[in-house]
């Protein structure tokens, strides 16, 4: 399907599983802002996608998603240049159980500010043409691990928030698709933290139990990340959805039991 003429941001683009969806935004002719941290790594990715999609297509712009005033100004950079927005990813996030406020900051807060900006960029209460948001939680949010316990807060806290708010958007007629993505175990650079006592701090000591996980149900490409967000943002019907990518039921969704008294 054609996204031709919509716009879109991912933080965290210039690697891993931004990277991957920046680049299936772009094979489907949207335009991208990639938003990231990494100055050098953002560069480099932009010249090789401008050389792959042609100038014009990409933009980076370098952020620390934590900095609640550079994302404002981020949002506004991407419309200045691209005229307006369509979609949202909010994907940037890092394991840091020694540094577990930064960790909060990056995976959750950062996530809730992403989400009000995109709305006050795509909601039809703001006069706006409606969208679609993701926000990227983890498999880490059902199956918990002693690995990584802040880590996996942040986690279940972006699915209530994201379940929550998708909620608003249907009782306020935002016109915006809110929806969770929950990926297990990706073979990107952040995997690669697993045995890093600076990230990890005391529960690195858990490592032979998370690597025992990863043997257990398998390591996922970025690829297939890219494309259940893909479906999330052509497939009209999936508001709300909690979508979970796994190796061995593929692209799937959580159901939740319907609340009773
Ligand atoms: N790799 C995995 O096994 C899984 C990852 N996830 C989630 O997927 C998302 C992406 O993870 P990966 O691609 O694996 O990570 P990664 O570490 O490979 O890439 C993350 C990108 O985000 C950028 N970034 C980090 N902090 C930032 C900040 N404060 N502001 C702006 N950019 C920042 C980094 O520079 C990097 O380019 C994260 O939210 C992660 O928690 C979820 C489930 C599994
Ligand atoms: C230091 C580690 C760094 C990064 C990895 C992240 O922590 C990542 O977010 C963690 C992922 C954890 C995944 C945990 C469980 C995975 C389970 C499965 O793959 C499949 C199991 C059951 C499927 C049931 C279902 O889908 O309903």
């Amino acid at each position: 399907m054609s996204l031709n003429g919509k716009v879109a941001l991912v933080t965290g683009g210039a690697q891993g599983i931004g990277r991957a969806v920046v680049q299936s935004l772009l094979q489907s002719s949207a335009k991208v802002a990639m938003v990231d941290l990494n100055k050098d790594l953002g560069e480099e990715c932009k010249a090789q996608l401008d050389a792959e999609f042609g100038e014009g297509n990409c933009t980076f712009i370098e952020c620390d998603v934590a900095n609640g005033d550079a994302l404002r100004d981020t949002f506004q950079n991407t419309v200045d240049q691209f005229g307006h927005l369509d979609i949202v990813i909010n994907n940037a996030g890092i394991t840091n159980e020694k540094d577990w406020e930064k960790t909060i900051q990056v995976n959750l807060t950062s996530v809730i500010k992403g989400t009000y900006l995109a709305l006050e960029h795509m909601s039809k209460e703001n006069g706006k043409q409606g969208g679609t948001i993701i926000n990227v939680s983890s498999m880490a949010a059902f199956m918990h691990s002693p690995h990584q316990p802040v880590y996996t807060a942040t986690k279940h806290g972006v699915i209530g928030f994201t379940r929550a708010m998708a909620d608003a958007a249907i009782q306020g007629d935002y016109g915006v698709r809110i929806h969770a993505l929950c990926p297990a175990f990706v073979d990107t650079p952040l995997l690669q933290s697993v045995e890093d006592e600076d990230n990890m701090g005391k529960f690195v000591k858990f490592k032979d139990d998370f690597k025992r996980s990863m043997s257990k149900f398998g390591v996922l490409q970025p690829s297939l990340i890219a494309e259940g967000m893909m479906r999330l943002i052509t497939d009209t019907s999936l508001h709300g959805a909690v979508m979970k990518i796994t190796c061995s039921k593929g692209i799937h969704f959580h159901t939740y039991e319907p609340m009773s008294a």
